[in-house]
């Protein structure tokens, strides 16, 4: 089986951070997202991945990938972004008449997606889908389930048939690039891959559904990043190399050896990158900095920080913040006592 990585979306709701960089490469728990799909496609034998990418998203996904490695990755272009059924139809030929994984490349799951291979691979369906139980079906693709078979798929309706909605990854048999090939756009303009899946459920083929185990996440808006982050971390193994002075740290903390804490009081999960400096300062749970940041005099918890960021003589406790690459703040008095940023990269706030 290939996998397929569709990564062309254009994260909209992910804005401001999107800006300037595609949501795959932004980072939770220390490593880009699109890094864990990978991950998790390798763990479950999955080696030969293509992903998806658009005319924007290109350049960034190629670069960060390249620390990647055990897998042959192809990248595809989706010049245009009429769907996701549209942005796994580009993969039609590369995929040779093969099963495929439709992962989606802002997806998390908890226990992976080894479960799913293991049912395809045993009972052969011409489609197999993870669903998750969810408390507000209509924003997703919803399924009606009978004795694990799906006979019902509808995206995003008004009236749930269940609650059951369908998460991140799909396991195809080749049937599926037929059921794309011609289809037409949704009423919201855009090619479904749910519309294709209803199509082989009309032409009699087997499309099953597995429940997913553990908690599942798609990281489409800036909170979604916050509770990943909180969720990989929860997992986090302390590993600390790097030089501890005049410091308290307690709970799970990673620090590499090129890293230094000064001063300062660490209560983790803590998930610090390489060469970063962390002084007088005070990190609390839950929080993931990127490597080559400084902290001084300041306050940051349930927080992540991508690379290069600095924090210095902020008087407010940061919490609950996405602070992007080489982004700057600074200053502040104790009022208000709290402040939640989400900042995209090379933001400067000043705090007078
Ligand atoms: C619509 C579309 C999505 N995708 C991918 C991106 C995501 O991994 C996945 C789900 O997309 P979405 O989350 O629906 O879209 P998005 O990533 O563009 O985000 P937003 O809604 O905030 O603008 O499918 C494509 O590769 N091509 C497409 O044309």
């Amino acid at each position: 089986m290939k996998g397929i990585i569709p990564a062309a979306g254009l994260g909209t709701r992910l804005r401001p951070l999107t800006f300037t960089r595609p949501k795959p490469v932004l980072r939770v728990a220390g490593k880009p997202i699109i890094v864990h799909a990978i991950e998790t496609l390798q763990t479950a034998g999955i080696n030969e991945i293509a992903v998806i990418v658009s005319d924007l998203t290109r350049t960034e996904i190629e670069y960060t990938l390249r620390s990647v490695s055990g897998c042959q990755i192809t990248l595809i272009d989706q010049h245009e972004q009429l769907g996701l059924g549209h942005a796994v139809g580009m993969a039609c030929e590369w995929a040779a008449g093969g099963d495929v994984c439709v992962y989606l490349g802002d997806n998390l799951f908890e226990f992976g997606i080894n479960s799913y291979v293991e049912q395809f691979n045993a009972e052969r369906p011409d489609a197999l889908i993870a669903l998750v139980e969810v408390a507000d079906p209509s924003a997703f693709g919803v399924a009606r389930v009978n004795q694990g078979h799906i006979v019902e798929l509808v995206e995003k309706p008004k009236e749930p048939v269940s609650n059951l909605a369908v998460a991140g990854a799909y396991f195809f048999s080749s049937r599926i690039f037929q059921a794309l090939r011609d289809l037409p756009p949704s009423a919201r303009g855009e090619y479904e891959i749910t519309d294709a899946i209803q199509r082989l459920i009309r032409e009699g083929a087997t499309v099953l559904g597995q429940r997913v185990q553990g908690w599942w996440k798609d990281t489409g808006r800036p909170s979604d990043l916050l509770d990943a982050n909180r969720l990989l971390l929860e997992r986090l193994e302390t590993n600390i190399e790097g030089q501890v002075s005049g410091s308290r740290l307690s709970g799970r903390v990673h620090l590499p050896a090129s890293s230094r804490v000064l001063s300062s009081k660490i209560v983790g999960p803590v998930m610090i990158g390489e060469d970063v400096v962390i002084e007088d300062a005070y990190i609390g749970p839950f929080t993931s900095i990127g490597r080559g940041s400084v902290i001084k005099h300041a306050e940051v918890e349930h927080s992540v920080l991508e690379a290069f960021v600095r924090i210095e003589s902020v008087d407010v406790r940061l919490q609950d913040c996405l602070i992007g690459l080489r982004a700057r703040v600074s200053g502040g008095r104790r009022i208000p006592r709290t402040l939640k940023l989400t900042l995209s990269d090379a933001s400067e706030v000043e705090l007078t």
